[in-house]
């Protein structure tokens, strides 16, 4: 489906102004004029927030390194807890995931798992027609009447009792270009979160659920901080009730991490849980100590759970949780089925059984899966280790974690095949988000904007960091990243990938941005540029 065109209005410089094709429905003078009153009231403290995130990488970059902030001591080492769980979050021990596509929503919804994260931001390119129309999908939802007539004859509606919605706004990073308000260029944030809420809240409290939100890539208890403030205006505008938004937060940045305590203070109104985003947490560390020969990371296949300084992050941060009364969500496995192949099938099942199993058994109160085969897997795991709703009850007080554990290099190697790997996955994941795809399969795991940023962050820093070495011994240089990019094409399908026609255009881009001095910020900004 396509969003309902009709000409933008002519607007004055002071005031919002639509680049774009208007949806009567969705972007109602009234729902503008919501978005507009939050982006003057918060911009400009988001602008200096990201500002604060350059200063402190240029500290890490001069040798600094992470650790838990001296002047927040007494939040951390005093005793408080979290406003109660609502009712309809308590049990969240599988959760799907999934962009704002229609058939996938009515999917998920109807997939059995106890909640559904509508995204915008890891699995979603923000192509102007993906976002209003997922604005629209989200709306039909919430209401009740989504349906989907697909081109081989299917028809999709909502069954009884579906899913519980949570809706991932994009991060604090993302603007919105093709809205602008006095001027400037809107917060992807709060264009998603404002439309979402504006249209949808006073009727998801009707029916006993809520605003409930899943709060991505923060990198200080200052940004929490500002959600806070955002969520408190929003309620105190639609008459909702202070603290009726119940927010998710993913501890999925470095620095993040070091602030959870904090993190869960500043929202601790509204604040439910936290969920490790493991795949954003490993690009995060990369980058944050992208200047920390000492920190290079072995190819990412070698980067899994079970490395010291991830079991640290996952325990740390459910030991946090339930100190708080807040929930401790686990993370994805990148497996997904694989239909034309049993044993390979069975490999990959076994795979999220495992990961599964592990966080139940760390006492995680639940966990994410990308695809509704997944959910049977997930759930057996979980059924066996919750004896109620969750494990908040599970304090985990042996969990000790310093910085140092935070911080520890796994061992490990980069061979040939992992660097080969780390390119095409890049190619092939930015040719689909440029053709409007922001989640794509791919050697049959699940890559997002998360995962591939691994990729393309361990590829700068390989290059970045001179004398490391192949598994074979071939040197990482320049050269041999000019070899293998220049092979991409021989090792592609030469026809039904995403985006096939923008592969050319995504190895120009993978090209300029491992070569750029400076390691991007994201690589969904500079892509962002070149979307339609
Ligand atoms: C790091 C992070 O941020 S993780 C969170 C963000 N990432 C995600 O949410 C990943 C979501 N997953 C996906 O987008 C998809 O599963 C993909 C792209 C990985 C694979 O999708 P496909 O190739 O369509 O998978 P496949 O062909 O096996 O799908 C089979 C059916 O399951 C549905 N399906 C697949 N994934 C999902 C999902 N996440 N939610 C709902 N339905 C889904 C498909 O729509 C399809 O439905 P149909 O039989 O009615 O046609
Ligand atoms: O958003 C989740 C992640 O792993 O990144
Ligand atoms: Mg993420």
């Amino acid at each position: 489906m396509s969003s309902n065109p009709s000409p933008a209005p002519a607007e004055a410089k002071d005031a919002i102004e639509v680049r774009a094709s208007t949806h009567p429905r969705i972007l109602s003078a009234s729902a503008l004029a919501f978005v507009a009153g939050l982006h003057r009231g918060f911009d400009g403290r988001r602008r200096e927030l990201l500002r604060a995130r350059k200063s402190r990488q240029a500290r890490f970059d001069a040798g600094e390194l992470p650790d838990f902030p001296e002047h927040t001591r007494g939040i951390r080492e005093s005793e408080w807890t979290v406003a109660p769980i609502p009712p309809a979050l308590l049990d969240r021990r599988v959760e799907i995931t999934g962009p704002v596509d229609r058939k996938m929503i009515i999917n998920a919804l109807n997939s059995g798992a106890r909640v559904f994260m509508a995204d915008f931001e890891d699995s979603t390119s923000p192509t102007w027609d993906n976002l209003i129309d997922g604005q629209v999908n989200l709306a039909d939802a919430v209401a009740g009447t989504i349906d989907y007539a697909s081109p081989d004859g299917r028809h999709y509606t909502l069954r009884p009792d579906p899913a519980v919605l949570i809706v991932r706004p994009r991060g604090w990073h993302l603007d919105e270009k093709h809205v602008r308000v006095d001027g400037q260029p809107v917060s992807g944030s709060l264009f998603d979160f404002g439309l979402f809420v504006f249209h949808n809240a006073k009727t998801l409290q009707d029916r006993e659920r809520g605003p409930f939100l899943y709060l991505p890539k923060l990198q200080s208890h200052e940004e929490a901080a500002l959600w806070d403030d955002v969520l408190a205006a929003a309620e105190a505008g639609l008459g909702l009730g202070a603290g009726s938004i119940k927010v998710t937060v993913l501890i999925e940045t470095l620095p993040a991490a070091f602030e959870m305590d904090e993190i869960l203070w500043a929202l601790r109104s509204r604040i439910v849980g936290l969920n490790c985003g493991r795949w954003d947490y490993i690009f995060s560390t990369i980058k944050t100590l992208r200047a920390h020969r000492d920190h290079v990371l072995p190819e990412r296949g070698q980067v899994g759970m079970g490395v010291p300084f991830l079991k640290a992050y996952s325990e740390l941060l459910i030991k946090t949780c339930h100190r708080r009364g807040a929930f401790a969500m686990g993370g994805m496995a990148a497996q997904i089925p694989i239909s034309n192949d049993s044993a390979a099938n069975e490999a990959a099942l076994e795979r999220v059984r495992l990961d599964k199993q592990r966080e139940a058994r760390a006492g995680h109160d639940g966990t994410w899966v990308a695809h509704p085969g997944l959910i049977p897997v997930a759930l057996a795991e979980f059924d066996k280790v919750l004896t109620g709703p969750n494990q908040l009850e599970r304090k985990r007080e042996d969990v000790h974690v310093e910085r140092d554990d935070l911080l520890a290099t796994p061992t490990g190697t980069i061979t040939r095949a992992g660097f080969e790997t780390n390119v095409d996955v890049c190619v092939r994941y930015l040719a689909a988000w440029l053709d409007g795809l922001g989640c794509v399969p791919i050697h049959h795991l699940m890559e997002d904007a998360a995962t591939a940023e691994i990729s393309r962050a361990q590829l700068w820093q390989w290059l970045h960091n001179p004398g490391l070495r192949l598994e074979d011994g071939t040197s990482i240089d320049f050269t041999l990243f000019a070899e293998v990019l220049a092979g991409t094409p021989a090792r592609l399908p030469d026809r039904g990938l995403p985006g096939q026609e923008r592969i050319g255009e995504a190895i120009a881009m993978l090209d300029e941005l491992t070569r750029a001095d400076a390691l991007a910020e994201f690589l969904t900004l500079p892509a962002y540029e070149r979307l339609a």
